[in-house]
């Protein structure tokens, strides 16, 4: 797991470690910053690498990294931005050879291959003071921006951009990651995101990121004595005469084989929709029966509305998608997993579409805790947010999966996983990632459409289940 820890958690937790004192916690960071440049740069010597020095700890670590580069043989400067700079550590760097400027060109001619963003941490306030984008201005375009802790000028607790930034192709940052390395927009402005651990003890995180081998963990893997029922029915209601696609592509994202067995009810109930589907997927069942989770999705207005209003009948947890979010007021009487995208959840929150993605995490809470159910708000970084708990940020996945019907896959692979017995936090965080997972491998850099993804789902479980 991957867990993102707020900047309060961060400062408590080095409190709490007296025995290990700022001093060697600053000397742990700076050193795996300094490795990760040279690991950046192919290694230290003779490269040309300027730092860029706010006045707190951030700068701090800048300048102890920067010495190490020095005494391994990189040309360094240092250009110092704040009012004040942390004393011992600009000594250190004086020390070992690195050169204090002014913003300009490298010192010894050629232009910097790389910088390092020290201006803030999570000591700063969002935004950049005047000398800071000045100096960001003067270093060459071609530079690699390598960012301390997070990207200064990112408010580091909330994923939110709110003023001028770096962009980093590269955030070294310590102890834990921050909200804003895992959580859109900030996420995209961190680059790859390097942890160093330093040995600091910290708390329960609110947001975490699920990894290959937790996912593992979580997925039903069917024992000997399984059956068909055992391993749960998941029931499709998704499609329509208007929109027969939306119920084949819910059903295979449904008939990935997590679950026993799919049962399909067109939204509308029309027999063409029904033959279709059943054309495409005949392992698929049509008639009545129980089943352990719905899923109910697209298929227009009213229609949706009342094939929610049915599966709500059967007491059992639903997956709502699409059209069916429209006519979700209040919380259910089930336990229940809403995929809204943006544009969904502005309409189901009654706020512009701006607002949510300017601030997805708290969009994304505020829904959890308003219908009292788990929200996927889906996007590059999608969100799974449990009411009133924590968070989880998807990060597989590839900019080919914006495409048309990926959703009802999602929803139907979501659906699945609940059927089988998981959480309706643990199932749509697994689905998120496996969906991702599946897109990727579908892609290999190449348009996909949304079956291939549905398709690639088997492939993706394997992968995941050979490396527990
Ligand atoms: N907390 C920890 O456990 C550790 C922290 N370390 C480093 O310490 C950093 C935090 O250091 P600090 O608390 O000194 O804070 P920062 O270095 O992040 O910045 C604080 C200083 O910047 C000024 N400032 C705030 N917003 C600004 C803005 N937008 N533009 C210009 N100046 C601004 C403040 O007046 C203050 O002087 C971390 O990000 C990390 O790099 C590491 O050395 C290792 C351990
Ligand atoms: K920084």
């Amino acid at each position: 797991m991957r867990h993102a820890h707020t900047v309060a958690q961060v400062r408590a937790a080095e409190q709490a470690s007296p025995d290990l004192g700022p001093g060697l916690l600053m000397q742990r960071a700076a050193r795996g910053l300094a490795q990760a440049v040279i690991d950046l740069l192919g290694g230290a010597y003779g490269r040309r690498v300027v730092l860029l020095v706010g006045s707190g700890d951030n700068g701090g670590d800048a300048l102890y990294a920067g010495a190490v580069l020095a005494r391994r043989g990189a040309l360094v400067d240092a250009w110092l931005l704040g009012a004040r700079v942390h004393e011992a550590a600009l000594t250190t760097f004086r020390g070992a050879g690195g050169r204090v400027g002014t913003p300009g060109p490298a010192t010894r001619g050629a232009a910097h291959d790389l910088v390092v963003d020290g201006i803030v941490g999570i000591g700063g306030r969002p935004g950049l003071a005047p000398e800071a984008i000045a100096a960001l201005e003067a270093v060459s375009r071609d530079a690699l921006v390598v960012a301390v802790d997070v990207p200064s000028g990112l408010d580091a607790d909330t994923g939110r951009i709110t003023a001028p930034h770096v962009e980093a192709d590269v955030t070294v940052t310590f102890g834990s990651h921050k909200v804003a390395h895992l959580v859109d927009p900030a996420a995209a402005a961190c680059g790859v995101v390097h942890l160093v651990g330093i040995g600091l003890d910290l708390p329960p995180a609110p947001v975490e990121a699920l990894q290959a081998a937790d996912v593992a963990a979580l997925l039903p893997v069917p024992d000997r004595h399984a059956h068909k029922y055992t391993r749960g029915v998941v029931g499709v209601r998704a499609g329509s005469s208007a929109y027969p696609g939306a119920g084949q592509l819910c059903v295979a994202g449904a008939a990935s084989g997590l679950a026993g067995m799919v049962r399909y009810r067109p939204v509308d109930d029309d027999r063409e929709t029904a033959r279709s589907v059943l054309a495409a997927h005949p392992e698929v069942v049509t008639g009545e029966g129980r089943v352990q989770a719905w899923v109910v999705g697209s298929g227009g207005g009213a229609e949706a509305a009342r094939a929610l209003g049915e599966a709500l009948n059967a007491r059992v947890p639903v997956v709502i998608d699409a059209d069916a979010l429209a006519a979700v007021e209040r919380p259910l009487p089930v336990p229940a997993v809403l995929t809204p995208h943006a544009g969904e959840l502005a309409a189901m929150l009654g706020i512009s579409r701006e607002e949510v993605e300017d601030d997805q995490l708290a969009a994304a809470r505020r829904a959890a805790d308003r219908f009292d159910a788990v929200v996927v708000l889906k996007g590059r970084r999608t969100l799974v947010a449990e009411p009133v708990g924590r968070v989880r940020v998807n990060t597989t996945g590839t900019p080919w999966l914006a495409t048309a019907g990926a959703g009802d896959v999602l929803a139907g692979l979501t659906g699945s996983l609940v059927a089988a017995g998981l959480s309706p936090f643990d199932a749509a965080s697994a689905a998120c990632w496996l969906h991702g997972a599946a897109a990727s491998l579908a892609s290999a850099g190449a348009p996909i459409t949304a079956r291939a993804v549905a398709a690639a789902l088997p492939e993706a479980v394997r992968r995941v289940l050979d490396a527990r």
